[in-house]
Formats: structure tokens, C-alpha cells, sequence
């Protein structure tokens, strides 16, 4: 394939083909002015502005590439990392806030036999997580070989959920948002064995044998999605505000660093800017009104680097 020739000198960033994280992690590229172009038919897209190409694989596969370090960068979940049986290459370098489940044990809610993890034990579990269930049973179980292990762990790549109505299993360990496919599947969470969220994730040794500009990229990359992250966390806020109550303001308002204070048109009035975190922007626009200040302002921040 004539696209691999043009491989050498770019940093392969690995992030999901398809499935849950699929949308958020190409928007996230995007946001971060990391362009690259898609042959459908291909799995590899080269960067049209940086020297770097995206590789597109499953979710579960993009540990083991970036463990190995063909793959320098990746996007995948905890969960995928923590399941993969070779990862001690891989750091997680930034939570990037979407992605957000458990890794719960299910069971069918109308159980009269199993009603906690100690009553699976000798029985059978359905998972798409055979590694992290397994360890899950060995500490429960008190066995240190996987071949002591009484419990029977069976791995199926989807659709864990339809196991215990169909017989296979006595219960599932699974991955858990809402709770709304488990309920609809007659299933209770009875312990939850890992909360794992999307990131990214490198290979620090693997970085250090890169070109000097290509070491200068990663940076480069991190400090971009680190920027789209912290634009997402906060907004800009604005607003007018009578001198005398600054004192008062500046304690709601402190900004990321200090708020910038200016003067205005107005003799006694200052205006005021500063980020402010998104998730209290109500909270904190009402408590500037009942401290004095008026004319207020709220922006997005479409990019930042702070
Ligand atoms: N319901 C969910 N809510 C939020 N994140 C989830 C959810 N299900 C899975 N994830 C996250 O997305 C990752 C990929 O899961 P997904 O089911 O989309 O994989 P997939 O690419 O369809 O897998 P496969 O190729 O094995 O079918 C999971 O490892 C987890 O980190
Ligand atoms: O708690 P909820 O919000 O209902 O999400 C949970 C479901 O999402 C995942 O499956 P997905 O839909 O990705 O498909 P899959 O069963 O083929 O893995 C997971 O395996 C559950 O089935």
C-alpha cells in the first residue's frame, strides 16, 4: 500500500474506528486544528497540516499498538488499557472528559440463588472484559493461578447484556452509563470493578527515541487537546461593576491567574473580565447581580492555552 511509504517521518496517533468514542474523538482532533484527510475504504489518514497520521482501530486493539510503540499517541478507554494484557508501556497523559462508564457485575434482578459477587463464585460469567474479570475472581476467590480460578469466565465481543435471559451465564460483567440497557435487560448491579472514562494515552519511552521535532509535536498535540479541554471546562465572563465593590467582585470573579480589570467611560465604574467555571456560571452570574455589578457578559471559548 503506497500510503505506508509516507509513514516514516510522521507520529502515528492511534484513536477508535467506530463505536462509542468514534465522534468525540475525531471532534476533539478537530477542535484542536489537527487536520487529516480519509480514504473511507482506508484505516490510515495522513495529516494535511501536521506531519502526522491517524491510524483507525478498534477501541480494544489501541493499548497494544501504543504499548508497543508503533503508535505513539492513542485515544481509547481506562477500561481497554487496564483489559489489555500487555500495557506496562502506556501512560494515561490527559482524561479527556467523555467516554464516562462502569465496569459493573449484573445480575438478573429476579434472582431467587445469587443476590451478591460471593454467590457467582463456581458459576458462570459472560464478559467482553475476560482479563479484568478474571482478576476481579482470583482476589475474590483467594486464588493466586488463573487455572484455580472456580469461577467460569466466558468472553463474547457484544451484546454481553442478552447472556443471562438466553442461559449462557448466571451474570455479566459489563460496561454501564445510564443503567437503561440493564434494566431493560431485567439486570441489577451488584459491585462495580473499574470507572473509566476516554483519554490519552502515550508512550513516554517511545517518545524519547523520536526526532527531535517529532518529540516537539507531541508536545505540540498535548498542549492543543489540553487547551480544547480546559476551553470546554470554562467560559469568559464580563462585566461592569462600581469600584467600590471590586473587593466583593474579585472574590466570586478571581479568574484563572487574576480577573483583568479596565477602565471605562464612566467616572466610579470599572469593567471587569475573567474565566469562570462553566458548570457554576448561574451561581456565579447571580451572585455578581446581588453584589453590584450589571452589564454582565458570558462568551464561549472556542480555544485556549493557559
Ligand atoms: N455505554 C457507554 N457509555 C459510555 N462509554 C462507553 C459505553 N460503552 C462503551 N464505552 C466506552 O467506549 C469504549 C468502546 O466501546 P464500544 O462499545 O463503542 O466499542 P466498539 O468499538 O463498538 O467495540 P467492538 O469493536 O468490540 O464492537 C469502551 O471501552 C468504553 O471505554
Ligand atoms: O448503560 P447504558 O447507557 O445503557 O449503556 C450500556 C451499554 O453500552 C455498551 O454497549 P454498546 O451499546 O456500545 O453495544 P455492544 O453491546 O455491542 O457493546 C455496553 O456494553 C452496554 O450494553
Amino acid at each position: 500500500m503506497e500510503l505506508v511509504n509516507h509513514l516514516n517521518d510522521r507520529l502515528l496517533i492511534a484513536i477508535p474506528k467506530k463505536g462509542r468514542l468514534y465522534e468525540k474523538c475525531s471532534k476533539i482532533l478537530k477542535d484542536s486544528d489537527i487536520y487529516f484527510k480519509k480514504n473511507p475504504r482506508l484505516d490510515i489518514a495522513l495529516g494535511t497540516n501536521l506531519p502526522i497520521a491517524i491510524i483507525f482501530l478498534r477501541a480494544a486493539d489501541i493499548p497494544t499498538f501504543v504499548n508497543n510503540g508503533k503508535c505513539i499517541l492513542g485515544i481509547t478507554g481506562v477500561d481497554e488499557v487496564q483489559e489489555c494484557e500487555q500495557n506496562d508501556q502506556i501512560s494515561l497523559a490527559m482524561d479527556l472528559n467523555f467516554g464516562n462508564c462502569k465496569l459493573q457485575v449484573q445480575i438478573p434482578e429476579n434472582s431467587e440463588t445469587i443476590h451478591t459477587v460471593e454467590d457467582l463464585i463456581g458459576k458462570t460469567i459472560v464478559t467482553s472484559f475476560v482479563n479484568l474479570t478474571k482478576q476481579y475472581f482470583m482476589k475474590l476467590e483467594n486464588c493466586t493461578d488463573v487455572s484455580q480460578l472456580k469461577t467460569k469466565v466466558l468472553y463474547v465481543g457484544g451484546s454481553v447484556e442478552a447472556s443471562c435471559a438466553l442461559g449462557v451465564a448466571d451474570g455479566i460483567v459489563d460496561l454501564v452509563e445510564s443503567g437503561e440497557t440493564m434494566r431493560a435487560c431485567g439486570l441489577k448491579a451488584i459491585e462495580t470493578l473499574l470507572s473509566t472514562s476516554a483519554h490519552l494515552i502515550e508512550n513516554e519511552e517511545k517518545i524519547k527515541e523520536l526526532s527531535e521535532d517529532l518529540q516537539k509535536l507531541t508536545k505540540v498535540i498535548k498542549s492543543r487537546i489540553q487547551g480544547v479541554l480546559t476551553a470546554q471546562k470554562y467560559v469568559y465572563c464580563n462585566y461592569n461593576a462600581p469600584q467600590e465593590n471590586l473587593p466583593e467582585l474579585l472574590k466570586i470573579t478571581p479568574g484563572r491567574r487574576a480577573p483583568t480589570i479596565s477602565k471605562i467611560d464612566d467616572e466610579g465604574w470599572v469593567a471587569v473580565s475573567a474565566m469562570i467555571e462553566r458548570k457554576r456560571k448561574g451561581d456565579i452570574m447571580d451572585d455578581l447581580v446581588s453584589n453590584g455589578a450589571s452589564d454582565i457578559m458570558v462568551f464561549e471559548i472556542s480555544n485556549c492555552r493557559v
